[in-house]
């Protein structure tokens, strides 16, 4: 188990690289803390399995420097890190059995066949497997060959992290959410530091204590799931996290006050000085329709049973507004109210209010 450290990390695929245009990932300070569950999440594309190949040394650094507990590792090769990985697809031996495919790991190093017997019986218990340890891989389901697949990267006891690269892709959506909860119930119990990798927000909501955000090449935003909910530091965060995800509406900045479609708002707190191009951003949790506010006409509803998601239209604008209850009809008119305290203001996307402190 390793704290990992990414100091001044950039990367591009190109050989002489020009500007940050030129990075698939711009420059990158973070620590990773011995024994965390952390996520990395973003859209295709953003960065993600650059910055993986980095660290399990597939891909050697344009520049900056990958520690492992204040080592310098930048320059080792895969092998000699200490990495465990998880694929897409299950990586496992069909015509072994499961515990031979769970012992694999350790007997590749040499270990003692008494210590494999006890790590493989417990990891089979800690994955619910046990009865299945003699069966032949071949004959698993896919959620079970990824599940051993799992195993097998948990079963060593040296690694330095385990990362896990969109895992649950070819399992079936009915069976996620449980491999979700396993593995996060595997990490309360091994303590190992992991990285889950993925382009899907509930995943890496529910897997990690902290989530890196990542958008074209750069990390918007870190932070504990609530964090990211509650105050994205980016409109992207705000926009890709939530379901639907935060409003993000043109605003107008004028003598300290800030203007919606003419109307004024109020918001969380005050604006930090400065010049740019200015959002509201606001979640529907936080908009409620009433008879007083800004004006704007019902263009959709759609009721998702507990509560309806209401899309409605301010002067050329759309705002999404969760509301449980009662709700108006297709072309009615209403009038959206902004929980201050929820309202805050953006600046060329990033978060430009300071949050009001309660005396
Ligand atoms: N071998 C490569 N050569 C050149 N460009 C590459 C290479 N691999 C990735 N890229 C580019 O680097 C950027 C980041 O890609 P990367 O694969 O790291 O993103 P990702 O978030 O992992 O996406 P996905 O989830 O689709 O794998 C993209 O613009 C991609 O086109």
């Amino acid at each position: 188990m390793a704290k990992i450290t990414l100091d001044r990390l950039r990367h591009s695929y190109m050989p002489d690289p020009k500007g940050p245009q030129d990075y698939a990932l711009k420059e990158l300070n973070l620590d990773w803390q011995d024994g965390g569950a952390y996520a990395l999440l973003g859209p295709s594309g953003c960065g993600k399995s650059t910055l993986l190949n980095i660290i399990s040394g597939l891909l050697h650094p344009s520049e900056g420097r990958i520690l492992f507990d204040g080592k310098d590792v930048t320059g080792l090769p895969p092998d000699q890190r200490n990495i465990a990985q998880v694929f897409q697809f299950p990586v496992i031996y069909d015509t072994m059995s499961v515990y031979d495919n769970l012992a694999f790991p350790l007997r590749n190093r040499g270990v003692d066949e008494s210590r494999v017997k006890t790590r493989v019986e417990d990891i089979a218990a800690m994955l619910d497997v046990t009865e299945m340890l003699g069966t032949r891989a071949a004959h698993l389901s896919p959620d079970n060959k990824q599940k051993i697949s799992m195993g097998r990267g948990l079963v060593r006891d040296d690694v330095n992290v385990i990362m896990f690269d969109e895992p649950l892709t070819v399992i079936d959506p009915h069976l996620k959410w449980k491999l979700r909860s396993k593995l996060k119930e595997l990490h309360q119990k091994v303590k190992v530091t992991m990285i889950y990798v993925t382009h899907d927000q509930t995943e890496a909501l529910t897997f990690a204590d902290q989530v890196v955000v990542m958008q074209e090449g750069q990390v918007v935003q870190i932070g504990t799931p609530v964090d990211l909910f509650e105050r994205p530091a980016h409109t992207f965060v705000g926009h890709f996290i939530g379901s639907p995800g935060m409003n993000v509406l043109p605003a107008e900045v004028k003598d300290g006050a800030t203007f919606f479609n003419g109307e004024q708002v109020t918001l969380e707190g005050a604006v930090a000085p400065g010049e740019g191009r200015h959002e509201i951003g606001i979640r529907p949790e936080y908009v409620t329709l009433g008879s007083t506010g800004i004006p704007a006409t019902v263009r959709k509803v759609m009721d998702l049973g507990r509560h309806s998601v209401v899309e409605a239209v301010a002067g050329e604008t759309r705002v999404s507004a969760i509301v449980e209850g009662a709700v108006p009809g297709q072309g009615e008119s209403v009038h959206l109210t902004f929980r201050p305290d929820q309202t805050r203001l953006y600046r060329d996307g990033w978060i430009a209010t300071k949050q009001e402190r309660a005396a």
